[in-house]
């Protein structure tokens, strides 16, 4: 086990845990099925010819889909509540929250530049290596992310860094080594340390790191909440009923990641776009990576007796759990996997108009990922659908080829005011 991996091991082993889319389109597949996925609904905020800012947002759900509470042991009366507000609107108010923080800022701030580090005697050098691991786990864990990440600047870098140790930890308690001891409280003391930390008063260093860089850099310790969530989530259910509930849970594993990096990342100072719309495409490109996560693996999945894919559409495309079980390619399930590709791309689709919005210099690393990850939906095509025992694969060749295509993408510099992502305030300094 590589010495950073160990770390992280002995860091997360749970005894070491504190007390440890407004348009909506309806559309209906061509295909003579009655499968459905529902509305088509963008992600992104366009003023109208009023200058009124109008929500359109971006994401297939069934329109046979149901939305439930998906809270941990909700009340009756909490149950109700939550009965009647979607997994997207409830995430739209997360990605509200975060916006309104970042203007907040604005207000209290003449801008969103780095705060020096308060000196301690010994703290700098302690704070420098603190971040330095995160470097290093963050290397070895993703290494053309990490290469990526040298292109911005020393402070967001560090700060993206901290952020990858704290999610590839919290990943780590229910898919790492220790994953069969954690337990929801285990998840409870996670979560404690995670406000504690949020509050000053970091753990280990790895959470110094990340302390350090939720007071430099306007990140809310919501997403951070909603990812522990999805780890709760992932404990106690192996079957989603619709895309509603697989939403919600694509968000709290990943669609949060992109609000966690936005607000270091930076939107870039002329952009046009407002701050909801481009947090909506960072919302956007984490559920695209996600479902394509969930339609890479679904062979792996499934010998752990977990199927990530709404029921009802594979009811409606003819295929049932014993189907995914037997791992057959058939007419059915190429079907079925295509409609998938389909709605993960339109996530992608939506994540690339914001991501010119960012930062000249967090653009490249962004672009390289969703390149990437994008194309293992290729694959998955060029293995004739067959994901039951072939895991879809990007060759080293095809990587290296994106990065010099997402380089020249990211000197494309925001568009100019006639653009669909017009800000409110034209004017504001990010
Ligand atoms: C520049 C950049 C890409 C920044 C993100 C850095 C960051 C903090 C990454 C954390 C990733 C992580 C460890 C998440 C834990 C949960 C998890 C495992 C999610 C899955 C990722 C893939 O992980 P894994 O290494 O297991 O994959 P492989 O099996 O090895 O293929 C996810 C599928 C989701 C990751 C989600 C993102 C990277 C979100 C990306 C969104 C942004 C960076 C916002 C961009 C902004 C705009 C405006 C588009």
């Amino acid at each position: 086990m590589p010495t950073t991996l160990s770390w992280v091991a002995t860091a997360l082993n749970p005894e070491t845990i504190p007390a440890s889319l407004g348009f909506v389109e309806s559309f209906r597949f061509s295909d003579s099925s009655s499968f459905v996925l529902g509305e088509r609904r963008q992600v992104f905020s366009h003023r109208t010819n009023k200058g009124k800012s109008q929500k359109l947002s971006c994401c297939s759900m069934s329109s046979t889909s149901t939305p439930s509470s998906l809270i941990t042991s909700p009340t009756a009366g909490e149950e109700k509540a939550a009965a009647a507000v979607s997994s997207e609107q409830r995430v739209n108010s997360v990605v509200l929250k975060q916006a309104a923080l970042v203007s907040e800022r604005l207000r209290s701030k003449a801008n969103l530049e780095v705060k020096p580090d308060i000196v301690l005697p010994g703290t700098l050098s302690l704070l420098s290596d603190a971040y330095d691991r995160c470097g290093e786990v963050c290397a070895e864990y993703a290494k053309t992310f990490y290469l990526g990440t040298l292109l911005m600047t020393p402070e967001r870098r560090r700060a993206i860094w901290a952020i990858y140790v704290w999610c590839r930890r919290t990943d780590e308690l229910v898919d790492g080594p220790n994953a069969s001891h954690i337990t929801p409280t285990a998840l409870d003391r996670w979560g404690s340390r995670l406000e504690e930390l949020f509050q000053g008063r970091p753990f280990d260093m790895f959470d110094a790191a990340l302390s350090d860089t939720v007071v430099k850099f306007p990140v809310d310790i919501q997403p951070f909440k909603d990812m522990i969530e999805g780890m709760r989530m992932d404990l106690k259910k192996s079957r989603y009923k619709n895309f509603d509930e697989l939403y919600l849970y694509c968000y709290y594993v990943a669609g949060t990641v992109g609000l966690m990096s936005v607000p270091v990342m930076g939107i870039a100072p002329d952009s046009q776009a407002t701050t909801e719309s481009v947090y909506n495409a960072a919302l956007a490109l984490g559920i695209a990576n996600q479902l394509t996560n969930i339609l890479r693996d679904v062979g792996e999945d499934a010998r752990r007796g977990r199927i990530y894919l709404p029921q009802d559409e594979l009811a409606q495309a003819g295929l049932s759990d014993d189907d995914i079980f037997a791992g057959k390619v058939t007419d059915r399930w190429r079907f079925f996997m295509k409609n998938q590709i389909r709605r993960a791309r339109m996530f992608f689709n939506e994540a690339e108009k914001g991501v010119t919005e960012l930062n000249a210099a967090s653009r490249w690393p962004v672009w390289a990922s969703l390149l990437l990850y994008r194309q293992i939906l290729d694959e998955i095509e060029a293995n004739g659908y067959d994901n039951f025992t072939r895991r879809a694969y990007v060759s080293k060749v095809k990587k290296l080829a994106s990065l010099p295509i997402a380089y020249t993408k990211s000197l494309t510099a925001p568009a100019p005011a006639s653009s669909p992502l017009i800000k409110a305030r034209p004017n504001q300094t990010r």
